[in-house]
């Protein structure tokens, strides 16, 4: 069984973050392990309330991880503070994890702010450098890069921009402004379009979350990059498709919609 640490904030709805991970993950056939750096009270309408995890605690689920279950990939999602950041990037690089899969968590889908602003370059200098791969989606690769996208040409030179930046692949996520199913993956100077089926589907909460953590499922499976975000890719849009409708605002994805309902 290979094993799967994530390490975000936790989504009390269980859309989103960790709840969204662990769901994505055993469905994705591994074992899933979570490393909690906030708790966040949210639902499908918005986030009202955010209370991090001490620097302290984090670094110590993290050593309770890493020293008696080494995971073979791991998913880093929502950090919202400097103190966070530095702590995973020094438990990551003393533990010399692998396939770090870093999804640049800055904005819920319902519209809430989940990293404060002095942290988004501790996020580029410390955990991005870090990453087999990157996956923003358009703003937040508008971010990072600090160019306007709003052409498929743009999204490439915004790929390239960052793929020459940090040493893992990027994969820049077409979200609604470009062209809702198309990926674009930068991975050692080659770009490749993933091109996928839009599904006409509003509940999109947590895509962001289930997709790079499918990534990491994979990675650990020991698929190549390409090949893991392509089955990432075929994981979501089957979610998708299932057509689940829950809550007031945009509603979860069915993860489990591939596993049987087993008589036990
Ligand atoms: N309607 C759709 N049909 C098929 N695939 C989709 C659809 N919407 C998003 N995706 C895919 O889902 C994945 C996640 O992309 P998205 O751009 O939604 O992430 P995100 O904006 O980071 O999500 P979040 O809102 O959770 O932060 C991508 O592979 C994207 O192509
Ligand atoms: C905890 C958490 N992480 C990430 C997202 C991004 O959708 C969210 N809404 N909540």
């Amino acid at each position: 069984m290979k094993c799967v640490l994530t390490i975000a904030g936790s989504d009390c709805s269980g859309g989103a973050g960790i709840q969204a991970d662990i769901k994505t993950m055993e469905a994705n056939g591994v074992y899933a392990m979570s490393a909690v750096t906030a708790l966040t009270a949210q639902n499908t309408t918005g986030v009202y309330g955010i209370m991090e995890s001490t620097p302290e605690f984090l670094e110590s689920q993290l050593n309770c991880v890493f020293s008696d279950i080494f995971p073979d990939a791991v998913k880093i999602g929502m950090v919202s503070s400097v103190p966070l950041i530095q702590v995973i990037g020094d438990s990551l690089t003393k533990w010399k994890a692998s396939n770090i899969v870093v999804d640049p968590v800055m904005v819920s889908t319902s519209g809430s702010r989940l990293l404060k602003e002095d942290a988004q370059a501790a996020l580029m200098e410390r955990l991005l450098p870090l990453a087999s791969v990157i996956t923003p989606n358009i703003p937040e690769a508008e971010v990072l890069t600090g160019m306007s996208i709003v052409s498929e040409e743009q999204m490439e030179e915004a790929a390239c921009r960052l793929g020459e930046l940090y040493p893992g692949a990027v994969l820049i996520k077409g979200g609604h402004q470009v062209s809702d199913a198309n990926d674009l993956l930068y991975d050692q100077g080659k770009l490749v379009w993933l091109r996928g089926e839009r599904i006409d589907n509003s509940n999109t909460h947590g895509t962001g979350c289930t997709l790079s953590s499918a990534i990491a499922s994979n990675l650990a499976k020991g698929f190549s990059m390409e090949e893991s975000i392509r089955r990432a890719k075929a994981y979501i849009s089957g979610a998708l498709r299932a057509g689940l409708d829950l809550g007031k605002g945009s509603g979860p994805m069915d993860h489990g919609y591939a596993i049987p309902d087993t008589d036990f």
